[in-house]
């Protein structure tokens, strides 16, 4: 079943939760709803569950309007963070219990219940504790549980919101790769609310990045991964370095002189620019003086003094200080700033055996500018 989301606009009170979105999922997608705390994500799916109205807007399934069709009759699974398994019930009954609850004349036999609840339990592999109740199993066996219970009723779309939320990082990642391979066999159009973005970026066909109740880019995990649309998007989808500069001509000089191309802002003069790194786009070497420059005698790198490496497998993450008033400031945090953030391999900093406090030289192998819309107008 396809969704088409047209225009949808939610306030509580004087507060827009909803900005005028729009968004078409195709049938089978996994989409992926990504935003930090508080931007509508879990309004915009409860709207699409029919357990939240819209104040404007349409959703419609497969080209026909929802906007009078009751919860119950959408055929819509859900799965949530916190969505309790019946506690009284073993596995076997909480997945079965959608089905024991229909209609008298489309409820299946008994026969045919303990067939699709075994079935199901199978799928998400756990069919060897059907006689257990829930405060036996683990959060991630619950979860897998949640989802097979909201599978049972055969839906058109699945909703899930926040689903591994509440779990350990070691148990998320499994889960996730699991509830991508379950998609990849059912094919059920999904929606999964989420506030990681290596989450989103892992699992889905398609990230939605939304940011205060509108959506900022949708586009597949490489799309916004390579081309982030907005500065907000670079900021939310891992480390970044942001500098300011100005950008003329083609040219973008941020902070300290160091001049990046900006092919993009050719017709450019002298505007305030965002130009934004991250941490493994920065290539470390140590300072001698003179290194700073290119051969024409222009600024290519940053002076910066190592202030704390991090090693970490077979990743260090190196925490710079720029020296002589180069400054970039992290682009979520801004306790962070002056802070310079690189990443190298282990490898390359046992070989350079680099020294906390050593003066080095960290130059953007590539980078994107941004306008700064709000300082420009
Ligand atoms: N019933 C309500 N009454 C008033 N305000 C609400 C209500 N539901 C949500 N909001 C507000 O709307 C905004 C969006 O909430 P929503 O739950 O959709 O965010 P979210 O992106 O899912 O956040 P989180 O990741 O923290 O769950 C928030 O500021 C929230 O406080």
């Amino acid at each position: 079943m396809s969704i088409e989301i047209q225009n949808i606009s939610k306030s509580f009170g004087s507060f827009k939760a909803l900005h005028n979105v729009n968004l078409d999922i195709k049938s089978g997608e996994l989409i992926a709803l990504l935003g930090p705390s508080g931007c509508g994500k879990t309004t915009l799916l409860r709207i699409i569950a029919g357990l939240e109205s819209a104040d404007q807007g349409t959703i419609q399934f497969s080209g026909e309007d929802t906007t009078d069709v009751h919860v119950r009759n959408r055929n819509v699974g859900f799965v949530f963070q916190h969505y309790a398994l019946f506690r009284h019930m073993t596995v076997f009954e909480n997945v079965a219990f959608g089905l024991r609850i229909k209609p008298r004349k489309e409820r299946p036999s008994e026969g045919q219940i303990r067939e699709k609840v075994m079935s199901l339990l199978k799928l998400v592999q756990l069919d060897w504790i059907a006689d257990r109740y829930p405060s036996q199993l683990s959060g991630g066996q619950r979860q897998r549980i949640a989802l097979a219970r909201a599978l049972a009723v055969e839906p058109k779309v699945l909703l899930l919101d926040e689903p591994f939320g509440a779990l350990d990082a070691k148990v998320r990642k499994e889960l996730r790769r699991w509830l991508r391979r379950l998609h990849d066999e059912l094919h059920v159009t999904s929606i999964f609310v989420t506030h990681d973005q290596e989450e989103a970026l892992e699992v889905a066909d398609r990230v939605v990045v939304i940011n205060k109740g509108q959506i900022e880019q949708a586009g597949t995990p490489q799309e916004v991964w390579d081309s982030p649309a907005s500065p907000f998007v670079y900021g939310f989808l891992g480390d970044v370095n942001l500098f300011h500069g100005r950008a003329t001509g083609g040219h973008t000089v941020v902070e300290g002189g160091v001049q990046i191309d900006s092919p993009e802002f050719a017709s450019a003069n002298n505007a305030q620019a965002l130009a934004y790194v991250r941490p493994h786009e920065l290539d470390v070497e140590r300072y001698s003086p003179g290194q700073e420059k290119d051969a024409d005698g222009r600024q290519r790198g940053i002076v910066a003094q190592l202030d704390r490496a991090i090693v970490v497998g077979p990743i260090a993450r190196l925490e710079l200080i720029a020296i002589g008033g180069h400054q970039a400031q992290g682009a979520e945090a801004s306790n962070s700033d002056k802070l310079i953030e690189a990443q190298i391999s282990a490898q390359q900093f046992k070989a350079m055996g680099l020294k906390e406090g050593e003066t080095l030289v960290v130059t953007p192998r590539q980078a994107r500018v941004f306008l700064d819309q709000a300082a420009n107008i």
